[in-house]
């Protein structure tokens, strides 16, 4: 099996701002903090740590680029673009569109980076350069939507890769699966009237955006019934997660059988992330990792892409992906150190009220085709 990898030093030097979740307002309340909670610092750990670990000898680099405008455009509008590039271009840089979510003077050159890198990997998998790739990407993605950015995303780059295989790498259908701790609005919405790709949202009912991803959000017109939310109740575990990965993310992608699998990997369903509240460990994301490579070896030639969302405990952020591209990679280098505090905590069986919420998801399925 070869994995490609893709960072780029870059990513680490996106500017989140002083604040800890808001900008800094005194007027407000809301005091600096060294590190706001979607600083890079996170994700270069993670990739510190695969390269100190060693997994990096076992993986493929494949090189980030720029996307074009032309690329950015096939799902944002070019106001937006215009905007981002413009206020990155300011001292103290703007806003990504919702006022929570500031970046940096040169913002537009890491986020474009980040878009196009997502692209690359793509490409690397279509082509057959690697199996399947991870793209440890920043900023984040997938609540972006066409007109502007949220939840501190500039641009969706899920959506973008997701674009580009079909408009230039021959790609029809493509499953994205979202497993961020927080729902995938930006799929959902850009893909909502496109039967050509299914989008399946596994994240924590109602936790951001604000009363989105729920169950009964199926999407529109031919589109309809190609998206699936599964809202998990606050505090599920490994076995919830487990579950819901056998019982509705196997299921749907083998009946819609894609050609590609992308998969908007955030890490913040971790059992110690400041962000939310579910308690998902390593053995969450190998199983949910498992059952997308199943799914891509039945209909895609193993064809899977993850790309880097969420995720903001530095702590513990670095092991979960480390387990997860060990498993797209299928070796091991290191035990989760952290899987002897978090994984004999209470939480991670099965509970009826998760089983239910799964099961009622499941019969969804029967509208994909
Ligand atoms: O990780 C994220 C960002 C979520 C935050 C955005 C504002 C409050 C919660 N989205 O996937
Ligand atoms: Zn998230």
């Amino acid at each position: 099996m070869t994995t490609g990898y893709l960072w780029d030093e870059i990513f680490g030097w996106h500017d989140t701002g002083s604040g800890a979740l808001f900008p800094a307002d005194p007027t407000a309340g809301h005091q600096p903090l060294g590190h706001h909670v979607a600083h890079p610092d996170t994700k270069r750990r993670m990739h510190e740590l695969i390269c100190v670990s060693g997994l990096i000898d076992h993986l493929t680099r494949i090189q980030p680029r720029t996307a074009t405008e032309a690329e950015l455009t096939r799902v944002h509008t070019a106001e937006h673009v215009g905007r981002i590039r413009r206020d990155s271009e300011l001292p103290k840089g703007g806003d990504a569109g919702d006022g929570i979510s500031p970046f940096g003077k040169g913002a537009y050159r890491i986020a474009a980076l980040g878009a196009g890198s997502a692209i690359a990997m793509t490409e690397a998998v279509v082509d057959g350069t690697v199996d399947n790739g991870y793209a440890l990407v920043n900023p984040a993605g997938h609540h972006a939507l066409p007109e502007t950015g949220m939840g501190f995303c500039i641009f969706n780059n899920v959506a973008i890769a997701a674009r580009h295989a079909q408009a230039a790498l021959g790609i029809e259908r493509i499953a994205i699966v979202d497993w961020d701790v927080h729902h995938g609005n930006g799929a959902q919405a850009i893909f909502a009237d496109d039967p050509s790709v299914l989008t399946v949202s596994l994240h924590q009912d109602r936790c951001f955006p604000p009363n989105s991803g729920l169950v009964t959000e199926r999407g529109t017109g031919a589109g309809h019934g190609y998206n699936i939310n599964i809202p998990m109740p606050v505090g599920t575990g490994d076995g919830g997660y487990q579950y819901a990965a056998e019982t509705v993310i196997g299921p749907a992608l083998e009946a819609f059988a894609p050609e590609l699998v992308l998969v908007a990997s955030g890490f913040d369903p971790n059992a110690m992330d400041p962000l939310a509240r579910q308690l998902v460990t390593s053995r969450g994301f190998i199983s949910l990792t498992e059952t997308v490579m199943a799914a891509a070896d039945r209909s895609a030639h193993g064809r899977l892409v993850l790309l880097q969302e969420g995720g903001y405990s530095p702590v513990y952020v670095p092991f979960c992906g480390l387990a997860t591209i060990e498993t797209l990679a299928g070796v091991h280098v290191l035990d989760d150190a952290i899987l002897p505090v978090v994984g004999g905590m209470g939480g991670h069986d099965l509970e009826p009220h998760q089983k239910a919420l799964v099961d009622q998801v499941a019969e969804l399925i029967a509208d994909v085709h």
